[in-house]
């Protein structure tokens, strides 16, 4: 069997050679038709597209990609050719949270504000925006959820419209998955108008795609102080970003707010077990992500632990400092755990 495989899936490579010795490892954005054709199986990140294009005339009949978001993937196509495809939902969700947990210790921290009088705004809540409520509710902010998709479905929980999100919340955090149709697209629902409408100048908050928020809207709402700060983690037009936008912001990061360890080795576990279904065969082991270093001490304050743990300036600076190696950034990403080891918090 021939797996086509993205070369920047950490961890993978020993599971994968319990299952085919006959694996290639390649850069996301150069799988190309030629590799594909006489593949099985193609294990992807978002850097893949997935589509007529890549698959069409191919051998492939299963596609994985070992991330939350699957606008790479297209879902009409892949049903149209019979070819099975999976994401992995879920998977990095509590890395998006520590992300924003961070974030809210550092707006306490550095920007005053004071959790117990603040408002947030979640847009999107789902596997991250459920746990991003509870930081936010645990930190003592009042949280406005917005999410017609399940107030529609009558899921339980309190449900506000847009407009309250937009008049009362002094952040507002996206974590809806880019749509671009249908009864709720999300393209560009940040949009001039969005930006027009707000009432307490908030902090805007990204880490679901960068096609989420208009980035051009967002910039003029920083330049015209609709809006007090932005923390950016995914980007119109990546990796070619907007650089007056990433110089405006408060936190730009290159896409990582899921790139905890944690969160890379449930994905690949997913993918594995999905793939050894399809396939009929036996998952070959369980992937742990590395240990902390054991010099690693953690700091007894809560808020001090996150910050040690995961604190989004340092990739904020990497990036800003250099821009133009968004991907290589993400690409040789550090060891990050979403918590410290058993015995040393
Ligand atoms: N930056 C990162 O590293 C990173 C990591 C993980 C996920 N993501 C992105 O975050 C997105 C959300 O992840 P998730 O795991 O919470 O997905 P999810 O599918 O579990 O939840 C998404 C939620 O958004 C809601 N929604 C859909 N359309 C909406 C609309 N128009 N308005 C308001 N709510 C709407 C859905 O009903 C759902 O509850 C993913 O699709 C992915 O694009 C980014
Ligand atoms: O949707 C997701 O899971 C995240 O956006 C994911 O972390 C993106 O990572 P990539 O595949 O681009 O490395």
């Amino acid at each position: 069997m021939k797996i086509v495989i993205d070369d920047k899936i950490p961890y993978i490579r020993d599971a994968i050679s319990r299952i085919t010795d006959d694996a290639v490892y390649l850069k996301g954005s150069e799988i190309g038709p030629g590799d594909a054709r006489d593949a099985d199986a193609l294990i992807v990140r978002t850097r893949t597209r997935c589509d007529e294009q890549l698959l069409s005339g191919s051998r492939v009949r299963f596609v994985a990609t070992a991330t939350i978001g699957f606008d790479h993937i297209d879902a009409a196509y892949m049903e149209r050719a019979g070819i099975e495809w999976m994401s992995c939902p879920g998977c990095n969700s509590a890395s998006v949270a520590q992300y924003l947990r961070s974030v809210l210790i550092l707006l306490k921290r550095d920007k005053g504000m004071r959790p117990e009088s603040s408002t947030i705004g979640i847009v999107g809540c789902g596997h991250v925006g459920s746990k991003v409520a509870q930081v936010a509710a645990g930190m003592g902010m009042r949280v406005l959820v917005c999410d017609p998709p399940r107030q529609e479905r009558g899921d339980a929980g309190t449900f506000v419209a847009m407009s309250d999100i937009e008049e009362q919340c002094d952040v507002i955090t996206f974590h809806v998955p880019l749509v671009k149709d249908g009864p709720h697209p999300t393209l560009h629902m940040a949009d001039a108008d969005f930006f027009g409408r707000l009432q307490c100048r908030p902090v805007i908050i990204n880490t679901s795609r960068g096609a989420v928020v208009d980035n051009d809207a967002l910039l003029d709402a920083l330049i015209y102080n609709k809006v007090k700060d932005a923390v950016i983690d995914t980007w119109e037009h990546e990796p070619q970003i907007n650089l007056r936008l990433m110089d405006r912001a408060w936190i730009a990061t290159p896409h990582i707010a899921g790139y905890s360890a944690d969160g890379k080795a449930n994905a690949d576990n997913m993918v594995i077990s999905g793939l050894c279904r399809h396939f009929g065969i036996s998952v070959p082991c369980i992937i742990s992500p590395p240990e902390l270093p054991q010099d690693f001490v953690a700091a007894d304050d809560p808020d001090d632990l996150s910050l040690q743990l995961y604190n989004p300036l340092d990739d904020s600076s990497r990036l800003k400092a250099s821009p133009e190696s968004f991907e290589e950034l993400r690409g040789n990403y550090p060891l990050r755990r979403e918590s410290a080891p058993a015995g040393r918090a």
